[in-house]
This record gives C-alpha cells, sequence and structure tokens, in this order.
C-alpha cells in the first residue's frame, strides 16, 4: 500500500490484478472513466468540470490509486470538499476486489519534465489508505471533513491575499466583521455568487484568521456535500448517539460555515436538518455563515421554509469581477508567482491586458489561463508575449467559457434581478418576474444567433412575437429610463466581460 508520507513515486507495481487480470494501471483508467462519468451526475457539471473533472490517473498498484490534480489548490479543494464521493464511487466500480484505497495529491503528469508538487507528499485524504479496510464512509467522512486546511492552503487564502473590487467589496467587509466580532450582527449570514467568484476563498480566510486571533473560538468549516454524507451516515448506521455526535459536532461551535449549500437543496431530509442547524445556531447567538452558488431564492427545490431562513439574516452577493478587478487579481498573482521564487516572470502589459480582456467568465478561469500561460513558457523556455498569451487563450478550454447561451444569459439576469431559474419559463406576468425575462429575451436576441422562434422555446415555448416585443419593450425602456438602462447595461457588461 502507497504510504501516504512518501512523494509519489511513478507506479512500480505492475502485476496483474487476480481478479480482473489487467496491469493496476490500466484497471485504475477503466475505473476512472466510469467514476468521472459518475461524479458529473453526483456533483453536477459545473463543479465537476471546474474540479474533479481537472483529475487524472497519477499512479496505481494493487492496494492505492493516487489521482493527481494540477495545483495543490484544487487538490486542496477536493479533499476537502469531494473526497467521499470520489471515495465512494470508487469503491462502487473499482474493478479491484477489495476496492483500493484512493488518494488525491497535486502533482503533475508523469510524462511532464518537473517532478511532482512538493504538496503531493502531504497525506492528502488521511485516514484513506489505513482505513479502507476496516472503516464506515461514515468513519472516512469524519475523517475527512476534519482534516485540517492544509498550511499552504491557509497561507494563500487569506484575506490579504483577496483582492478586492466594487463586486466583492461587500462580502470582503462582512467577513471582516465576523472575524473581529464574536457575537454575531447579522445572522445567518448568506453568501453567494457564481462557480469561481471566490467564495471558498473568502471562507477559509475567515476560518484562518478567527482560528489565529482567538484559538478558543471554536470554528468548524463544512462542505454542504460532507454535511449531508455525515447526516446520512448518521441517520443509517449510528443510532440515536450518531445522530447527537453529528447534530453536536455542528453546533457545539462559535463559528459554524457550510459551503457549496445549494448541494443540499433536493435532499429534503438534508435540507430539513440544515433548517434546524441554522435555527439551532442563531438561538443560540451562535455564527452560521454560508455559501452558495446562487441567491437563497433561486435554489430550486429549497423549501420556502429554508430559504426564508436563509435570507433571514443577511445575503451578500460576489458579482462578477470587473475588467479592472481581473487585472489587479493579474498583478496579485505575477507578484505571488515572484515572491515564488519565478524573480524573472515578465508579461508585458498588452499581454496583461489582453488576459485580463478575454478571461471575463471568473477568477478561477483567469487563475488557470495565467498558470497555463507561465508553465508553457517555463517549460518551453520562451517569454511570455502578447502573442503566445492570445494563442493560449485561443485553446477550446478557454474560449467555452465565455460563449454565449440563452441558458447562461438566463441565469446571470435571474441573480441580477433576484428571480427564480423556473420564473424564465413560467407563465407568471407579475411585473417583477415579466421585466426580467423580457431583459433575458431583449440580451439573447442580441449576444447570440439563435432565432426569435428558438429563443422563445427556450422561455417555456413562447411564441416568436413575445420576443419580438420584449426587444422592441427593453429597447424602448432603455432609452426612456437612464436607471434602468444601467441595470440592463450591468448585466451585458458582466456577460460579455
Ligand atoms: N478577488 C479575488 N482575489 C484573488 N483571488 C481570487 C479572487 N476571487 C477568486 N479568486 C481565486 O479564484 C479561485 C476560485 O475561487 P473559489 O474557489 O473561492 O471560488 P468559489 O466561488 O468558491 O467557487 P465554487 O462555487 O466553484 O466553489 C481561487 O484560486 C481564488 O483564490
Amino acid at each position: 500500500m502507497a504510504n501516504v508520507s512518501d512523494p509519489v513515486k511513478p507506479q512500480t507495481e505492475t502485476v496483474p490484478d487476480l481478479y480482473t487480470g489487467e496491469p493496476p494501471i490500466q484497471s485504475a483508467h477503466n475505473t476512472w472513466k466510469a467514476v468521472d462519468a459518475d461524479l458529473g451526475r453526483a456533483l453536477g457539471r459545473n463543479v465537476h468540470r471546474a474540479w474533479t473533472g481537472q483529475l487524472f490517473i497519477q499512479t496505481a498498484d494493487a492496494h492505492t490509486v493516487t489521482l493527481s490534480a494540477p495545483s495543490s489548490f484544487v487538490a486542496t479543494k477536493i479533499n476537502t470538499h469531494y473526497a467521499d464521493t470520489i471515495s465512494r464511487l470508487w469503491e462502487k466500480h473499482d474493478r479491484v476486489d477489495p476496492p483500493r484505497a484512493v488518494r488525491v495529491v497535486s502533482g503533475s503528469r508523469p510524462t511532464s519534465r518537473r517532478g511532482a508538487d512538493p504538496d503531493s507528499a502531504r497525506p492528502s485524504l488521511p485516514g484513506i489508505p489505513g482505513a479502507r479496510s476496516g472503516s464506515s464512509p461514515a468513519a472516512r467522512a469524519t475523517k475527512m471533513t476534519l482534516a485540517p486546511v492544509s498550511e499552504l492552503a491557509r497561507k494563500r487564502f487569506t484575506l490579504e491575499n483577496f483582492v478586492v473590487g466594487a463586486s466583492n467589496e461587500l462580502a470582503v467587509a462582512v467577513a471582516r466583521q465576523v472575524i473581529g466580532n464574536q457575537v454575531p450582527q447579522y445572522n445567518p449570514i448568506m453568501l453567494h455568487g457564481a462557480n469561481g467568484m471566490g467564495k471558498t476563498h473568502i471562507l477559509h480566510a475567515i476560518e484562518a484568521e478567527v482560528t489565529e486571533r482567538d484559538p478558543a473560538r471554536r470554528v468548524k468549516f463544512v462542505s454542504a456535500e460532507d454535511f449531508v454524507a455525515q447526516f446520512v451516515a448518521s441517520v443509517r448506521g449510528s443510532g440515536r448517539e450518531g445522530m447527537s455526535a453529528f447534530k453536536a459536532s455542528l453546533r457545539d461551535v462559535d463559528l459554524l460555515i457550510i459551503d457549496d449549500c445549494h448541494f443540499i437543496a433536493d435532499k429534503s431530509a438534508s435540507q430539513e436538518e440544515l433548517l434546524h442547524t441554522i435555527i439551532s445556531m442563531v438561538g443560540a447567538g451562535r455564527q452560521i455563515l454560508i455559501a452558495s452558488d446562487r441567491h437563497p431564492d433561486t435554489i430550486e427545490k429549497a423549501s420556502d421554509r429554508l430559504k426564508s431562513y436563509l435570507s433571514s439574516g443577511l445575503v451578500c452577493k460576489i458579482g462578477p469581477a470587473d475588467y479592472e478587478l481581473r487585472l489587479r487579481i493579474l498583478d496579485r498573482l505575477i507578484a505571488r508567482r515572484r515572491e515564488q521564487g519565478h524573480a524573472s516572470l515578465a508579461i508585458p502589459q498588452p499581454a496583461r491586458d489582453h488576459l485580463a480582456a478575454r478571461m471575463n467568465v471568473t477568477p478561477r478561469d483567469l487563475e488557470g489561463a495565467f498558470n497555463q500561460i507561465v508553465a508553457q513558457s517555463e517549460f518551453l523556455g520562451t517569454p511570455i508575449t502578447l502573442e503566445t498569451v492570445q494563442e493560449t487563450l485561443s485553446d477550446s478550454r478557454y474560449m467555452t467559457g465565455q460563449r454565449l447561451t440563452v441558458d447562461r444569459i438566463q441565469r446571470t439576469v435571474c441573480e441580477a434581478f433576484s428571480i427564480s431559474l423556473t420564473d424564465m419559463s413560467s407563465k407568471r406576468r407579475a411585473r417583477a418576474v415579466a421585466r426580467p425575462r423580457q431583459v433575458a429575451m431583449y440580451l439573447s436576441k442580441k449576444l447570440t444567433k439563435r432565432s426569435l422562434p428558438d429563443i422563445g422555446r427556450r422561455f417555456g415555448g413562447r411564441d416568436h412575437t413575445t420576443v419580438m416585443h420584449a426587444v422592441k419593450r427593453i429597447t424602448q425602456l432603455r432609452s426612456d429610463d437612464v436607471t434602468f438602462d444601467a441595470q440592463v447595461k450591468a448585466v451585458e457588461d458582466a456577460l460579455k466581460g
């Protein structure tokens, strides 16, 4: 069995497995195909694409499979949020009997000219390899959730490293308020914003700063996925005591942080448990901080009661980063890379401008493109120029993030006007719903190549004349009403970057 304190070694054990007859690395690849497909379904396409979809098989032997993430940040996020799901699915699909332990490390592909990231020596899934034979999923879930954020993550995800702009300044102010005040001013606090906007960064920064400033203040950070896994495990397996222990582990703290809460939405029993957790924390005067990729009102399948409690304290949005903020994030990335020993790293101004202008989706995409450009220049020993940046960004992976679809327009409009996605296709005619719907139709016509009938179909099967009317109405309103015009322009800018 691989010792997690060893650095990642090339795969050594090539003896075919007695059960499958396949070499371990081959069966690992085959198993991964099935797990990869299931992960997309279990976590949702966006989450999978952003995180677990980036994993690849690093090594495999008869006992352990090592999955590698492209950076220590991605490895940390996967280990703190998705490790249990990966383990569970691996166990389900592994072609080797008994199923192998899985661990996630950060590091480059085996064919790379570079060695594995030193981070990879860290035990990324504490307890997993040694615990496989005897430990229950619940026990493993608990261990994983309690795994401390790595030192590296702690140093990196600080408020100091978080670049503040108009789209996130409220969230940062709220974070500072939570860090500085033991007595909650607003409770619960709900932080929402699309994937990759920096929610997890802020949450980790709060956790780290509170722990450092005041070790007596008990802080618990849990992903919604682990919340569900532990809740289900305690319902199924460990009787009344297990359930009490689960509740206590969440509620007997001074600050409870729950990430990716939208994950709980379609799980009714977990929703109920979350609701009672919120009520209990607020009632006891203990701070609860929750992050989600959307406004509570637009979490489909969340009960009205849960939505109402989630919105009952303070709801704080992190909006899309504008060009100026993206440029400053880029500067921060460059400065950090220089501090890490790449003192000569240089990106000429036109290349920086191009990068910040093109990578108009999220800070995560910007960071991914930056890493790609720097790595390419290091590996090839070539300088970074406007041309090399243009070439890298023409890669389809970066282009797909920017493609404007009716679906993306609808989601962005819903977020901007705080209505639910179902309202886009509903028959509701109240102005609070009908106007944003018209805005989404107008923007779909303006920003995509879709025909009027096609757009109509995507709004609950409406006629093309309805879309035409929406386009006329919004055009008229924009010229009559400057405030409304500014509102629509903000949405359009966010979509175009
Ligand atoms: N304002 C910012 N300044 C510096 N880095 C940022 C900023 N916003 C985001 N990032 C970086 O972008 C990456 C993605 O951020 P993070 O994972 O916190 O997003 P998220 O909103 O939690 O996404 P998800 O919903 O997918 O979990 C991280 O590397 C984070 O450090």
